[in-house]
Protein backbone atom coordinates (compact mmCIF):
# COMPACT_ATOMS: atom_id res chain seq x y z
CA UNK A 1 0.00 0.00 0.00
CA UNK A 2 1.17 3.40 -0.95
CA UNK A 3 2.13 6.04 1.20
CA UNK A 4 -0.13 9.51 1.06
CA UNK A 5 1.55 12.90 -1.25
CA UNK A 6 2.08 15.84 1.04
CA UNK A 7 0.84 18.83 -0.59
CA UNK A 8 2.23 22.36 0.98
CA UNK A 9 -0.22 24.61 0.97
CA UNK A 10 1.98 27.22 -0.80
CA UNK A 11 1.31 31.08 -0.61
CA UNK A 12 -1.95 31.50 1.28
CA UNK A 13 -2.75 34.89 -1.07
CA UNK A 14 -1.99 32.85 -4.29
CA UNK A 15 -3.39 30.15 -6.45
CA UNK A 16 -1.80 27.26 -4.31
CA UNK A 17 -5.32 26.68 -2.28
CA UNK A 18 -7.52 26.83 -5.00
CA UNK A 19 -5.42 24.37 -7.12
CA UNK A 20 -5.17 21.80 -3.84
CA UNK A 21 -9.19 22.32 -3.32
CA UNK A 22 -9.66 21.70 -7.12
CA UNK A 23 -7.36 18.81 -7.54
CA UNK A 24 -9.37 17.25 -5.14
CA UNK A 25 -12.54 17.64 -6.52
CA UNK A 26 -11.45 16.45 -10.01
CA UNK A 27 -9.20 13.31 -8.77
CA UNK A 28 -11.51 10.80 -9.47
CA UNK A 29 -11.54 11.83 -13.09
CA UNK A 30 -7.66 12.04 -13.05
CA UNK A 31 -7.66 8.58 -10.88
CA UNK A 32 -5.25 10.41 -8.40
CA UNK A 33 -3.51 9.34 -5.71
CA UNK A 34 -4.29 9.92 -2.15
CA UNK A 35 -2.81 13.19 -0.55
CA UNK A 36 -3.43 15.59 2.28
CA UNK A 37 -2.36 19.57 2.57
CA UNK A 38 -0.35 20.89 5.63
CA UNK A 39 -1.20 24.14 5.68
CA UNK A 40 -4.18 26.74 7.43
CA UNK A 41 -7.68 24.59 7.62
CA UNK A 42 -9.57 27.47 8.26
CA UNK A 43 -7.89 29.25 5.27
CA UNK A 44 -8.98 26.05 3.30
CA UNK A 45 -12.09 26.06 4.52
CA UNK A 46 -12.76 29.65 3.74
CA UNK A 47 -11.38 29.42 0.31
CA UNK A 48 -13.21 26.57 -0.51
CA UNK A 49 -16.53 28.31 0.61
CA UNK A 50 -15.52 31.76 -1.59
CA UNK A 51 -14.85 29.56 -4.61
CA UNK A 52 -18.25 27.34 -4.13
CA UNK A 53 -16.93 24.97 -4.95
CA UNK A 54 -18.26 22.29 -2.18
CA UNK A 55 -15.03 20.50 -0.83
CA UNK A 56 -15.40 19.57 2.55
CA UNK A 57 -12.04 19.94 4.85
CA UNK A 58 -11.36 17.25 7.17
CA UNK A 59 -8.48 18.14 9.69
CA UNK A 60 -6.54 14.73 10.20
CA UNK A 61 -3.07 13.21 10.52
CA UNK A 62 -1.42 11.48 7.72
CA UNK A 63 -1.99 8.16 8.61
CA UNK A 64 -5.77 8.91 8.08
CA UNK A 65 -5.66 10.04 4.74
CA UNK A 66 -6.71 7.15 3.22
CA UNK A 67 -9.54 6.65 4.90
CA UNK A 68 -11.04 10.27 4.77
CA UNK A 69 -9.74 10.89 1.48
CA UNK A 70 -13.26 9.44 -0.37
CA UNK A 71 -15.15 12.12 1.81
CA UNK A 72 -13.19 15.50 2.48
CA UNK A 73 -9.68 17.31 1.52
CA UNK A 74 -7.30 16.10 4.50
CA UNK A 75 -5.53 18.62 5.48
CA UNK A 76 -2.93 18.72 8.48
CA UNK A 77 -4.06 21.93 10.34
CA UNK A 78 -0.36 23.83 11.21
CA UNK A 79 -1.52 26.94 10.73
CA UNK A 80 -3.43 29.74 12.92
CA UNK A 81 -6.93 30.49 11.85
CA UNK A 82 -5.11 32.66 8.60
CA UNK A 83 -7.88 35.28 7.19
CA UNK A 84 -8.40 34.73 3.83
CA UNK A 85 -7.06 37.20 1.60
CA UNK A 86 -6.69 36.16 -2.07
CA UNK A 87 -4.16 38.89 -3.96
CA UNK A 88 -3.08 40.25 -0.50
CA UNK A 89 0.03 39.01 0.05
CA UNK A 90 1.89 39.95 3.70
CA UNK A 91 5.30 38.41 5.16
CA UNK A 92 3.63 37.46 8.44
CA UNK A 93 2.39 34.25 7.07
CA UNK A 94 5.40 33.14 5.51
CA UNK A 95 6.11 31.38 9.15
CA UNK A 96 3.35 28.83 7.86
CA UNK A 97 4.42 28.74 4.73
CA UNK A 98 7.90 27.66 5.21
CA UNK A 99 6.58 25.54 8.02
CA UNK A 100 4.66 23.37 5.47
CA UNK A 101 7.13 22.31 3.30
CA UNK A 102 9.53 21.35 6.33
CA UNK A 103 6.43 19.49 7.57
CA UNK A 104 5.95 17.64 4.88
CA UNK A 105 9.76 16.48 4.07
CA UNK A 106 9.82 15.46 8.14
CA UNK A 107 7.00 13.15 6.87
CA UNK A 108 8.98 11.40 3.99
CA UNK A 109 11.63 11.14 6.06
CA UNK A 110 9.38 9.26 9.05
CA UNK A 111 7.56 6.95 6.22
CA UNK A 112 4.82 9.16 6.76
CA UNK A 113 4.58 10.26 3.40
CA UNK A 114 5.61 8.72 -0.37
CA UNK A 115 6.29 12.39 -1.52
CA UNK A 116 5.98 16.07 -1.05
CA UNK A 117 4.02 18.35 -3.54
CA UNK A 118 4.23 22.11 -3.41
CA UNK A 119 2.00 24.50 -4.11
CA UNK A 120 3.65 28.10 -5.38
CA UNK A 121 5.35 29.95 -3.17
CA UNK A 122 6.27 33.92 -3.63
CA UNK A 123 9.92 34.74 -3.42
CA UNK A 124 9.62 37.96 -2.64
CA UNK A 125 7.38 37.38 0.46
CA UNK A 126 9.11 34.70 1.73
CA UNK A 127 13.12 36.88 1.43
CA UNK A 128 10.71 39.16 3.32
CA UNK A 129 9.81 37.19 5.96
CA UNK A 130 13.53 36.41 6.31
CA UNK A 131 13.93 33.04 4.24
CA UNK A 132 17.32 32.99 2.57
CA UNK A 133 17.00 30.74 0.21
CA UNK A 134 16.43 31.44 -3.49
CA UNK A 135 13.06 29.15 -3.70
CA UNK A 136 12.16 25.49 -3.06
CA UNK A 137 14.85 23.84 -4.92
CA UNK A 138 17.55 25.41 -2.96
CA UNK A 139 15.62 24.80 0.53
CA UNK A 140 14.82 20.79 -0.19
CA UNK A 141 18.81 20.41 -0.58
CA UNK A 142 19.29 21.73 2.77
CA UNK A 143 15.92 19.53 4.51
CA UNK A 144 17.48 16.91 2.50
CA UNK A 145 20.65 16.62 5.14
CA UNK A 146 18.14 14.95 7.73
CA UNK A 147 18.44 11.89 5.30
CA UNK A 148 22.22 11.72 5.96
CA UNK A 149 22.69 10.24 2.39
CA UNK A 150 25.67 12.39 1.72
CA UNK A 151 26.14 15.97 -0.11
CA UNK A 152 23.26 16.81 -1.96
CA UNK A 153 22.65 19.29 -4.99
CA UNK A 154 19.37 19.89 -6.34
CA UNK A 155 18.86 20.61 -9.56
CA UNK A 156 15.59 22.07 -11.03
CA UNK A 157 13.63 20.41 -14.22
CA UNK A 158 10.06 21.10 -15.75
CA UNK A 159 8.79 18.19 -17.10
CA UNK A 160 6.37 17.77 -19.72
CA UNK A 161 5.16 14.71 -21.69
CA UNK A 162 6.53 16.63 -24.83
CA UNK A 163 9.28 18.64 -23.29
CA UNK A 164 11.84 18.46 -20.25
CA UNK A 165 14.21 21.10 -19.60
CA UNK A 166 16.63 21.84 -16.89
CA UNK A 167 17.86 25.07 -16.38
CA UNK A 168 22.33 25.08 -14.70
CA UNK A 169 22.03 28.41 -13.38
CA UNK A 170 18.39 29.25 -12.15
CA UNK A 171 17.34 32.25 -9.60
CA UNK A 172 20.41 34.42 -10.14
CA UNK A 173 20.72 37.81 -12.24
CA UNK A 174 21.25 37.34 -15.90
CA UNK A 175 24.64 39.40 -15.86
CA UNK A 176 25.76 36.95 -13.51
CA UNK A 177 25.15 33.71 -15.39
CA UNK A 178 28.60 34.18 -17.48
CA UNK A 179 30.61 34.02 -14.24
CA UNK A 180 28.33 31.58 -12.56
CA UNK A 181 28.38 28.75 -15.38
CA UNK A 182 31.68 26.78 -15.13
CA UNK A 183 32.42 23.61 -17.10
CA UNK A 184 32.26 21.33 -13.71
CA UNK A 185 28.85 22.72 -13.05
CA UNK A 186 27.29 22.09 -16.25
CA UNK A 187 29.37 18.41 -15.95
CA UNK A 188 27.83 18.01 -12.41
CA UNK A 189 24.48 19.04 -13.47
CA UNK A 190 23.89 16.67 -16.51
CA UNK A 191 25.24 13.69 -14.75
CA UNK A 192 22.65 14.20 -11.88
CA UNK A 193 19.67 14.51 -14.41
CA UNK A 194 21.46 11.35 -16.30
CA UNK A 195 21.27 9.36 -13.10
CA UNK A 196 17.61 10.59 -12.22
CA UNK A 197 16.40 10.00 -15.81
CA UNK A 198 17.53 6.38 -15.65
CA UNK A 199 16.81 5.47 -11.94
CA UNK A 200 13.44 7.96 -11.44
CA UNK A 201 11.91 7.94 -14.74
CA UNK A 202 13.61 4.61 -16.31
CA UNK A 203 14.93 5.82 -19.19
CA UNK A 204 17.56 3.03 -19.92
CA UNK A 205 19.77 5.75 -21.84
CA UNK A 206 18.55 9.10 -21.57
CA UNK A 207 20.26 11.78 -24.42
CA UNK A 208 20.52 15.18 -23.29
CA UNK A 209 21.20 18.49 -25.75
CA UNK A 210 23.11 20.99 -23.92
CA UNK A 211 22.38 24.62 -25.47
CA UNK A 212 24.98 26.70 -25.88
CA UNK A 213 25.22 30.30 -23.89
CA UNK A 214 25.68 32.81 -27.07
CA UNK A 215 23.21 32.92 -30.05
CA UNK A 216 24.03 30.37 -32.22
CA UNK A 217 26.39 28.84 -29.94
CA UNK A 218 29.02 31.32 -30.31
CA UNK A 219 29.17 31.26 -33.92
CA UNK A 220 32.57 29.93 -33.50
CA UNK A 221 33.96 32.22 -31.01
CA UNK A 222 32.42 35.02 -33.33
CA UNK A 223 29.54 35.91 -30.85
CA UNK A 224 31.44 35.10 -27.26
CA UNK A 225 33.99 32.65 -26.05
CA UNK A 226 32.14 30.51 -23.49
CA UNK A 227 30.74 27.78 -25.83
CA UNK A 228 34.03 26.76 -26.82
CA UNK A 229 35.77 27.70 -23.50
CA UNK A 230 33.18 26.74 -21.04
CA UNK A 231 30.53 24.53 -22.28
CA UNK A 232 32.16 22.60 -24.97
CA UNK A 233 34.45 21.05 -22.65
CA UNK A 234 32.01 19.86 -20.73
CA UNK A 235 30.08 18.16 -23.63
CA UNK A 236 33.18 16.30 -24.08
CA UNK A 237 33.34 15.20 -19.89
CA UNK A 238 29.65 14.31 -19.77
CA UNK A 239 30.53 11.85 -23.23
CA UNK A 240 33.86 10.88 -21.54
CA UNK A 241 31.93 9.77 -18.51
CA UNK A 242 29.41 7.70 -20.33
CA UNK A 243 26.75 9.93 -21.03
CA UNK A 244 24.84 11.07 -24.34
CA UNK A 245 24.96 14.24 -23.84
CA UNK A 246 25.57 16.21 -27.18
CA UNK A 247 26.11 20.25 -28.23
CA UNK A 248 26.44 23.11 -27.44
CA UNK A 249 23.88 23.40 -29.60
CA UNK A 250 22.01 27.22 -30.48
CA UNK A 251 19.07 27.26 -28.35
CA UNK A 252 17.04 29.04 -30.71
CA UNK A 253 16.45 26.10 -33.19
CA UNK A 254 16.29 23.86 -30.20
CA UNK A 255 12.82 23.35 -29.50
CA UNK A 256 11.02 22.71 -32.56
CA UNK A 257 9.42 19.04 -32.75
CA UNK A 258 11.69 17.52 -34.95
CA UNK A 259 14.69 18.47 -32.95
CA UNK A 260 12.26 17.55 -29.77
CA UNK A 261 12.34 13.77 -30.80
CA UNK A 262 16.38 13.92 -30.51
CA UNK A 263 16.56 14.22 -26.96
CA UNK A 264 15.09 13.52 -23.50
CA UNK A 265 15.97 16.90 -21.82
CA UNK A 266 17.66 19.96 -22.53
CA UNK A 267 20.55 21.65 -20.22
CA UNK A 268 20.02 25.12 -20.60
CA UNK A 269 22.71 28.09 -19.59
CA UNK A 270 20.39 30.01 -17.68
CA UNK A 271 16.74 30.21 -16.40
CA UNK A 272 14.37 31.67 -19.17
CA UNK A 273 16.64 30.16 -22.11
CA UNK A 274 15.04 26.63 -21.07
CA UNK A 275 11.68 27.75 -19.07
CA UNK A 276 10.17 29.85 -21.67
CA UNK A 277 10.51 26.85 -24.19
CA UNK A 278 8.73 24.57 -21.97
CA UNK A 279 5.87 27.10 -20.33
CA UNK A 280 5.04 27.85 -24.12
CA UNK A 281 4.81 24.35 -25.24
CA UNK A 282 3.16 22.85 -22.24
CA UNK A 283 2.55 25.40 -19.44
CA UNK A 284 -0.62 23.40 -18.39
CA UNK A 285 0.61 20.55 -18.05
CA UNK A 286 4.67 21.20 -16.93
CA UNK A 287 5.78 19.78 -13.51
CA UNK A 288 8.61 21.39 -11.68
CA UNK A 289 10.97 17.99 -10.22
CA UNK A 290 14.00 18.39 -8.04
CA UNK A 291 15.93 16.15 -9.17
CA UNK A 292 19.23 14.98 -6.68
CA UNK A 293 17.43 14.64 -3.74
CA UNK A 294 16.64 11.18 -1.79
CA UNK A 295 13.15 11.93 -1.82
CA UNK A 296 10.32 12.87 -4.26
CA UNK A 297 9.66 16.64 -4.80
CA UNK A 298 7.02 17.91 -7.69
CA UNK A 299 5.01 21.08 -8.03
CA UNK A 300 3.33 23.06 -10.55
CA UNK A 301 5.32 24.46 -13.04
CA UNK A 302 3.88 28.13 -12.53
CA UNK A 303 3.51 31.11 -9.51
CA UNK A 304 1.12 32.41 -7.33
CA UNK A 305 -0.95 34.06 -10.03
CA UNK A 306 -2.69 36.72 -7.35
CA UNK A 307 -5.05 37.99 -9.62
CA UNK A 308 -6.58 34.60 -9.86
CA UNK A 309 -6.86 33.77 -6.37
CA UNK A 310 -10.36 33.01 -4.90
CA UNK A 311 -12.02 33.77 -8.41
CA UNK A 312 -12.30 30.45 -9.95
CA UNK A 313 -10.17 30.81 -13.10
CA UNK A 314 -7.19 29.35 -11.95
CA UNK A 315 -6.77 25.98 -14.08
CA UNK A 316 -5.79 22.94 -11.43
CA UNK A 317 -4.14 21.04 -14.90
CA UNK A 318 -0.31 21.50 -13.49
CA UNK A 319 -1.04 20.95 -10.05
CA UNK A 320 -3.04 17.44 -11.07
CA UNK A 321 -0.13 16.56 -13.06
CA UNK A 322 1.84 17.11 -10.41
CA UNK A 323 0.32 15.22 -8.05
CA UNK A 324 0.08 12.70 -10.21
CA UNK A 325 3.75 12.41 -11.52
CA UNK A 326 4.61 12.17 -7.86
CA UNK A 327 2.09 9.36 -7.33
CA UNK A 328 4.06 7.86 -10.11
CA UNK A 329 7.40 8.33 -9.14
CA UNK A 330 7.19 7.27 -5.61
CA UNK A 331 5.48 4.41 -6.38
CA UNK A 332 8.55 3.47 -9.11
CA UNK A 333 10.74 4.12 -5.73
CA UNK A 334 8.80 2.40 -3.37
CA UNK A 335 9.45 -1.00 -5.54
CA UNK A 336 12.92 -0.57 -7.38
N1 LIG B 1 7.27 26.83 -7.59
C1 LIG B 1 7.03 28.05 -7.14
O1 LIG B 1 6.84 28.21 -5.95
C2 LIG B 1 6.97 29.22 -8.08
C3 LIG B 1 6.71 30.46 -7.57
N2 LIG B 1 6.67 31.55 -8.40
C4 LIG B 1 6.35 32.85 -7.75
O2 LIG B 1 5.07 33.26 -8.22
C5 LIG B 1 4.98 34.68 -8.15
C6 LIG B 1 4.33 35.22 -9.41
O3 LIG B 1 5.16 34.92 -10.53
P1 LIG B 1 4.77 35.18 -12.04
O4 LIG B 1 6.02 35.38 -12.78
O5 LIG B 1 3.72 36.23 -12.12
O6 LIG B 1 4.21 33.79 -12.57
P2 LIG B 1 2.81 33.09 -12.44
O7 LIG B 1 3.03 31.71 -12.94
O8 LIG B 1 2.22 33.25 -11.11
O9 LIG B 1 1.86 33.86 -13.49
C7 LIG B 1 2.20 34.02 -14.84
C8 LIG B 1 0.92 34.15 -15.70
O10 LIG B 1 0.30 32.88 -15.80
C9 LIG B 1 -1.02 32.91 -15.26
N3 LIG B 1 -1.22 31.66 -14.53
C10 LIG B 1 -0.33 31.11 -13.64
N4 LIG B 1 -0.84 29.98 -13.16
C11 LIG B 1 -2.05 29.80 -13.72
C12 LIG B 1 -3.08 28.81 -13.61
N5 LIG B 1 -2.94 27.72 -12.80
N6 LIG B 1 -4.21 28.95 -14.32
C13 LIG B 1 -4.35 30.00 -15.14
N7 LIG B 1 -3.42 30.97 -15.32
C14 LIG B 1 -2.29 30.87 -14.60
C15 LIG B 1 -1.06 34.15 -14.35
O11 LIG B 1 -2.38 34.64 -14.20
C16 LIG B 1 -0.12 35.09 -15.10
O12 LIG B 1 -0.83 35.69 -16.17
C17 LIG B 1 6.40 35.20 -7.91
O13 LIG B 1 6.47 35.64 -6.58
C18 LIG B 1 7.28 33.97 -8.08
O14 LIG B 1 8.35 33.97 -7.16
C19 LIG B 1 6.85 31.45 -9.74
C20 LIG B 1 7.11 30.22 -10.30
C21 LIG B 1 7.18 29.01 -9.52
N1 LIG C 1 10.81 29.51 -12.17
C1 LIG C 1 10.66 28.30 -11.45
C2 LIG C 1 10.51 28.55 -10.02
O1 LIG C 1 10.50 29.68 -9.59
C3 LIG C 1 10.38 27.40 -9.11
O2 LIG C 1 11.35 27.50 -8.12
P1 LIG C 1 11.35 26.54 -6.88
O3 LIG C 1 10.56 27.23 -5.81
O4 LIG C 1 10.77 25.23 -7.28
O5 LIG C 1 12.80 26.44 -6.53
Amino acid sequence: MHLPLAISMGEPAGIGPDIALMAWRDRADHRLPPFYVIGDAALMEARAARLGIGVPIVPCLPEETRDTFAFGLPVLDIGSGLDDRPGEPTPETGGVVIEAIRTGVEHIRAGRAGAIVTAPISKAVLAAAGFTHPGHTEFLGELARAFRVGPVRPVMMIWSETLAVVPVTIHIPLASVPERLTTSLIVETGAIVAHDLVTKFGIARPRIAVCGLNPHAGEDGLIGREDIEVVAPAVAELNRIGIAATGPHPADTLFHPAARATYDAVLGMYHDQVLAPVKTIAFDEGVNVTLGLPFIRTSPDHGTAYSLAGTGTARPSSMIEAIALAGRLAARKATS
